[in-house]
């Protein structure tokens, strides 16, 4: 198993958490998509959020965000209290959306130029190109870009702020096993610098290889957390991988909700 970096000076120094959820409920109808889920995440640390179809990651990364509200619970962001004020926080946070919905007409400057504009303060652009190797393809538009040179551009949109949170909801999905590799060193570099990093992933190779916290949710609750090596070995003997323990706590979580 590929080792994850260590989690960041201020984690260990006692800094206040970057994510603190109480009791969060969230419902569509007669549907309960989250059932009172509690988590905190350390400021500096980078977390897979793992579980079903269904759990409720989506659900829970759009509460987050501000895009969706809570039935009930308190949620935190980097301190700010997003139930009570949804948006308050979207400059110091950064977003990256499964599959980069991206307009395929704009090229990638005017992507980087429209999304500057909408925050009060941003990166160096030519910078920001170089660290995602899309220098020497600025002008062309993203309809012509490969999967992975799309997903590029996508995290490095979702950086365009400096954002001290960044969260991507499955952000290799579809890229071949090298790209893919490719794209997690982009996170391990993120993770380097001190941002924390929230990423959901149904890859549980890419959540051993670059979170040093797995959170799973099932049916709507936090079933297990922990360090991928603390998850296997709280699942039953014969669980030797991350695989393993998911499969494990994914059907513990099913027979609890039922
Ligand atoms: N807008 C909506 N209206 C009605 N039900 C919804 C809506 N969004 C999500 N749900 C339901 O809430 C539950 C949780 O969905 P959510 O998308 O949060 O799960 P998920 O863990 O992100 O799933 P996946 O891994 O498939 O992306 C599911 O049963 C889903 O059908």
């Amino acid at each position: 198993m590929l080792t994850p970096p260590p989690l960041a000076p201020d984690v260990a120094h006692g800094a206040p958490p970057a994510i603190d959820v109480r009791g969060l409920v969230k419902k569509y109808g007669s549907k309960t998509a989250l059932r009172g889920l509690t988590l905190r995440i350390e400021a500096g640390s980078t977390v897979a959020l793992i579980g079903p179809n269904g759990a409720g990651k989506s659900s829970f990364v759009e509460i987050l965000m501000g895009l969706r509200t809570p039935d009930a619970g308190e949620v935190r962001v980097l301190g700010h209290d997003v139930v009570r004020d949804p948006r308050g926080h979207v400059a110091r946070i950064g977003v990256q959306l499964q599959e980069a919905n991206l307009f395929r007409l704009l090229t990638i400057r005017e992507y980087f130029a429209f999304f500057a504009k909408l925050y009060p303060r941003h990166v160096d652009l030519a910078q920001l190109a170089d660290e995602f190797a899309l220098t020497d393809m600025l002008d062309t538009r993203v309809g012509k870009l490969s999967g992975g040179q799309k997903q590029r551009v996508s995290l490095a949109l979702a950086l365009i702020n400096d954002p001290e949170l960044v969260i991507l909801d499955e952000p290799t999905v579809g890229l071949d096993p090298i790209v893919r590799r490719e794209f997690w060193e982009l996170i391990r570099t993120q993770a380097a610098k001190g941002r924390t990093v929230l990423f959901t992933t149904h890859y549980m190779d890419e959540a051993a290889a670059l979170a040093n916290q797995v959170l799973m949710i099932s049916a709507g609750r936090l079933v297990a957390a922990g360090s991928a090596e603390q998850l296997i070995a709280r699942a039953p003997a014969g669980s030797h991988s991350l695989d393993d323990a998911y499969a494990h706590f994914a059907r513990q979580g099913a027979l609890e909700a039922a």
